[in-house]
């Protein structure tokens, strides 16, 4: 029996990659570095400086600056992804989560967030679902990242139950990947990379029940 649900925000809940993708598209311009949309999938899941780090050594420029100048790119980067979220509304939230979110709240299962998105409180409020969730783990208070599993116990602990009693919803591989590293129950968001490792998989949250979910 599980008793609580653990949520990826982007790629799951909303879809960002493409505003973090004009961001960092810009940053990397401004550093004479192309990127490419094959080349932004390795950028699904991880953080600001893991990004950053990628896209310097993409471009053989991983040596050439310091960590105080990387903090101010990666700053600089976040105002501009910030700038873009403005615009983001209810509609934006992907097929089936609403009502998702809605039969988990009714069926009384509480609901995280484990995103490594510092943005994730301003994203949930701007698509009027932030009061859905009874928690959301800061990212900056881990140590590692996905695919480390950390978050998602972090996650499981902060809606009292175990990683084993806990269903996670991702839709990047290293997220499937520290889900089953703790020993939730993955369900695999299908976007553009298939999730072989995921218990199930599915293309959108409508194709669930809540009440199925729970009998896992
Ligand atoms: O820069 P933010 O909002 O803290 O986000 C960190 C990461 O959050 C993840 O959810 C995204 O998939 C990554 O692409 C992003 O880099
Ligand atoms: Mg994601």
């Amino acid at each position: 029996m599980k008793k609580g649900f653990v949520f990826d925000l982007d790629g799951v809940i909303t879809d960002t990659a493409n505003l973090h993708y004009i961001a960092w598209k810009d940053l990397a311009a401004m550093l004479d570095i192309e990127i490419d949309l094959v080349f932004n999938e390795k950028l699904k899941g991880i953080s600001r400086m893991d990004s950053l780090e990628k896209i310097l050594a993409h471009g053989g420029k991983e040596n050439d600056f310091s960590l105080a100048q990387k903090e101010t790119l990666a700053e600089e980067k976040n105002k501009h992804y910030v700038e873009l979220l403005q615009d983001l509304t209810p509609k934006d939230l992907l097929t089936g989560v609403k009502e998702f979110l809605d039969s988990a709240r009714s069926n009384q299962v509480p609901c995280v967030v484990a995103s490594a998105s510092k943005n994730a409180p301003f994203i949930l409020q701007k698509l009027e679902v932030y009061d859905m969730f009874d928690a959301i783990v800061d990212p900056s208070t881990l140590s590692k990242g996905k695919p480390d599993p950390e978050i998602f116990i972090r996650a499981a602990e902060a809606i009292h139950v175990s990683p084993e009693e806990a269903v996670g919803f991702e839709d990047a591989k290293a997220g499937i990947e520290g889900i089953k590293a703790c020993g939730m129950f993955a369900v695999g968001v299908e976007t553009t990379e298939p999730l072989e490792q995921a218990d199930l998989r599915v293309k959108h949250l409508n194709e669930l029940s809540v009440a199925d979910l729970l009998q896992k």
